[in-house]
This record gives C-alpha cells, sequence and structure tokens, in this order.
C-alpha cells in the first residue's frame, strides 16, 4: 500500500498579504510548508510527499524541503499550475508517473500547516479500509444561512447535517485521477478535490477533523496559529 501525499503549495497568498507566496510565510521562523509536510510524515503513514510549488520557487522549496524525508522515502517538486486544482492534478501525474505503487493518495493544503499527524493516520486508515474517498470535517458552530444574490435569506440549512471541511483528503489514487480528468476536460475548476470525486457518484465518507488543521488564509489566521504554538510550548 503506497500512501502519497501531495502539497499544493504554489498559490500567492494574497488574502494573507505577507509579501510572499503563502506556503513560505514563517511562524515561529518555520515555513507553513515545511510544519505541513513534517506533519505527514511524522504520521509515519507517508513516505512520499510531492509538492506543487510556486514556479518561480521550485529550487528554494526543494533545499527546504528535501531533508525532511524518512530515509526510505522523498520530497518532490513540482511547479504548479494557475488554480489549486491544476497544481493538484500536476503532482498527482507526477505521482502515478515516477513513483512507484501509488496506490493511495492525500491531498493536504500547505496552508493547514498545524494538522495534527494522527488526522493523518485517520484519513489513511479510513482509505485502506476500503473507502474510496475520505475526507476530515468538523461541525458547524454557528447558524448557517443561504442568501440570494441581494443578501436576502432564503433558507436556513439544519446545521446538524452540515460539517466544515478540512484535509488531508485521502482518495484511491485511480478514483482521483479519473475526477480530475473528467473536470479538466470538462473545464471546471474546484477547490475542493472530494467535490470533484462526488461528480462522479462515489461516496465520500467523513471521519473527525481537528480545530489545529485551520487553513491559514487571513493575517487573523496566522495570529491563530502564531498563539496555538505560544500554547503549545508555554507562554516565556
Ligand atoms: N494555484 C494554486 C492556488 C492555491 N494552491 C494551494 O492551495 C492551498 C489552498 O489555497 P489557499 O489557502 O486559498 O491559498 P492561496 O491561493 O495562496 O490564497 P489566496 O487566494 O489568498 O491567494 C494552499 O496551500 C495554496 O498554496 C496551489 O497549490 N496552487
Ligand atoms: C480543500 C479545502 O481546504 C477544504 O476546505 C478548501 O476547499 C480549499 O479552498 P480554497 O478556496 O483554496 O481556500
Amino acid at each position: 500500500m503506497g500512501v502519497v501525499a501531495l502539497v499544493p503549495a504554489a498559490g500567492r497568498g494574497e488574502r494573507l498579504g505577507y509579501g510572499m507566496p503563502k506556503a513560505l510565510v514563517p511562524v515561529d521562523g518555520v515555513p507553513l510548508l515545511v510544519r505541513a509536510v513534517r506533519g505527514l510524515f511524522d504520521s509515519g503513514r507517508v513516505r512520499h510527499v510531492v509538492i506543487a510549488a510556486p514556479p518561480s520557487d521550485v529550487d528554494i522549496v526543494s533545499t527546504v524541503t528535501a531533508p525532511l524525508a524518512p530515509a526510505d522515502g522523498a520530497v518532490h517538486v513540482v511547479a504548479g499550475g494557475a488554480e489549486r486544482s491544476d497544481s493538484v492534478r500536476l503532482a498527482l501525474t507526477y505521482a502515478l508517473r515516477e513513483i512507484p505503487d501509488t496506490s493511495i493518495v492525500l491531498v493536504h493544503d500547505a496552508a493547514r500547516a498545524f494538522t495534527p499527524p494522527a488526522v493523518v493516520g485517520a484519513v489513511v486508515d479510513a482509505v485502506a479500509a476500503g473507502h474510496a474517498a475520505v475526507i476530515p470535517v468538523l461541525p458547524v458552530a454557528d447558524t448557517v444561512k443561504q442568501v440570494d444574490a441581494d443578501g436576502v435569506v432564503v433558507a436556513t440549512p439544519d446545521r446538524a447535517a452540515l460539517r466544515v471541511v478540512q484535509t488531508p483528503q485521502g482518495f484511491d489514487a485511480a478514483v482521483l485521477l479519473r475526477a480530475h480528468e473528467v473536470a479538466h476536460h470538462a473545464g471546471l475548476g474546484a477547490t475542493d478535490d472530494a467535490g470533484l470525486v462526488e461528480r462522479l457518484g462515489v461516496p465520500v465518507v467523513t471521519v473527525p477533523g481537528h480545530p489545529d488543521a485551520m487553513k491559514i488564509t487571513t493575517k487573523f489566521d496566522l495570529a491563530v496559529a502564531e498563539a496555538l504554538l505560544v500554547g503549545t510550548r508555554g507562554a516565556p
């Protein structure tokens, strides 16, 4: 059972506004991407990681992440694409071509840098148990409204049936490839890989996520991540 993690990390981080690709933004001196890749390897379930890097940063990303791999694995770096789905497709194509026995594929945002390794393990276990698509989720804490184009409320969904979606998302490799191929040929982009698999009619199952797997999108999120780190090691 070959588990390969794809890490889309080629985003510009415009909402964060740090002046560099978000994956390279340091938290306590360690880039988000390094933290995300370390978490994947720390799960003990991943041997190979394929990073889709900002095209101009492939060399620096390779240098910084190569030492993170275990002795029996490796970090591979490819140039990412214009949209997240392009980056995932490029990394997936590379993995299936270059890494033997790739049967289970995880897709994990570099921006979810603090995901506990136990969440990675739970996703891998569920795919290995026979589920073709697995996503970590959290319950919704707030009331959610559906609104029309004018912002007028049209419905109040039952939040007991709603979940917030995280990564890593885990897939049977052949199913994920088919989902991306179909979407690409149809000209469909999507930021959520499980959404592409849903379009194939393949069931997507859930496992518990974790609050620490939050996606760092804004300055507020970065401040929360920094506070989390201080909480982990104790305030000075
Ligand atoms: N063309 C892209 C766009 C996004 N991503 C990656 O997809 C993940 C989720 O994207 P998001 O958090 O929205 O990151 P950005 O696209 O960088 O954010 P922004 O929209 O603020 O620029 C990130 O790890 C990001 O690097 C990617 O690999 N390739
Ligand atoms: C995959 C994802 O992280 C699940 O929550 C999310 O869909 C990424 O979306 P974004 O628009 O690229 O932030």
